[in-house]
């Protein structure tokens, strides 16, 4: 995935990203992290195309995003607020949405588009509430479902939108694992989270935005005190990097990332003021 010189504005003249770029190989997981408003979701509909780039292109996998999409290469796991959960429908029927694409025009399933569903709702451990309503699940179980929908879609490029929010322990370690595995299929993700904590764990690369980016590279190197300042700075009251963490909220001053040994590494706060690398 690349992105070069990527300036999109919104049709009330509010330019939410300028002048973005960075690249992301194949095979990796990259973190996308930001505080609100910081230009994510911009990023996500520039790439799926639903709004238009003002300056710069996008190219993934080597394709303009319109080749992509129309290939069916790139899958999308929603956040959950932006879904229409009263909609009635079946945990399976959600699942083989992500076949269309690959359905002629009166998107019959075939053998081979049952199949993929089956292989997906299995990997993600759903099998068991596929004549569920969607809507009668929890929020870990939803996520699980979007997962499987983008397998079964068989995307190389697989963007999730905040795929920990609401999520228990043992939830978030599954799909983890199953990050992992599509990494080494050669997949490209892009993950954004608030979940700081655990994108030093998994994600490869990290990818820093605040109407632009800040920062891309490999995670050990861009993922650092100084530009988790300027991502976060002034926002985040109390900020430690590394280790277990202590909250899962949408709210940048509640998260707290203790170092291996419980040391800060920045912290804002009424007494602590280290802002070295802030903006
Ligand atoms: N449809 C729109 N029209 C105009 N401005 C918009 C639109 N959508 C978002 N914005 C603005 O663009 C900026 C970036 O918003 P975006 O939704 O991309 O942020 P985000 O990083 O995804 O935030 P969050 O973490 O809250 O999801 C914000 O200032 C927002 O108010």
């Amino acid at each position: 995935m690349l992105a070069r010189g990527v300036t999109v504005t919104y049709r009330n003249g509010h330019t939410a990203l300028h002048d973005v770029s960075f690249a992301i190989p194949r095979g990796t997981i990259t973190a996308l992290v930001g505080v609100n408003g910081a230009g994510k979701s911009t990023l996500f509909k520039a790439i799926m195309g639903f709004v238009p780039v003002a300056t710069g292109e996008i190219r993934l996998l080597g394709l303009e995003v319109r080749e992509a999409l129309r290939r069916n290469l790139v899958a999308y796991v929603p956040q959950a607020e932006e879904v229409d959960w009263s909609f009635p429908v079946l945990v399976e029927d959600v699942v083989m949405m992500g076949r269309y694409g690959h359905m002629g025009f009166l998107r019959r399933p075939r053998a081979a588009d049952r199949a993929a569903v089956d292989r997906a709702l299995g990997r993600v451990g759903m099998e068991a509430f596929r004549h569920r309503q969607i809507g009668e699940l929890s929020g870990g179980q939803k996520k699980r479902v979007f997962l499987a929908r983008a397998l079964a879609q068989d995307g190389r490029v697989i963007l999730l939108d905040e795929p920990f929010t609401g999520v228990d322990v043992k939830t978030e370690e599954q799909i983890v694992a199953l990050l992992r595995a599509l990494r080494d299929e050669g997949r490209v993700m892009l993950v954004s989270t608030h979940n700081l904590g655990s994108v030093p764990e998994f994600c490869d690369r990290t990818v820093l935005v605040r109407g632009t980016v800040l920062a891309a590279g490999p995670t050990a190197t861009t993922f650092t005190r100084a530009n988790l300042a300027r991502a976060f700075g002034g926002v985040l009251r109390q900020f430690t990097l590394g280790g277990p963490k202590l909250h899962d909220d949408d709210d940048p001053r509640q998260i707290s990332i203790l170092t291996d040994d419980e040391r800060p590494l920045v912290q804002y706060g009424d007494r602590t003021q280290d802002r070295e690398g802030a903006q």
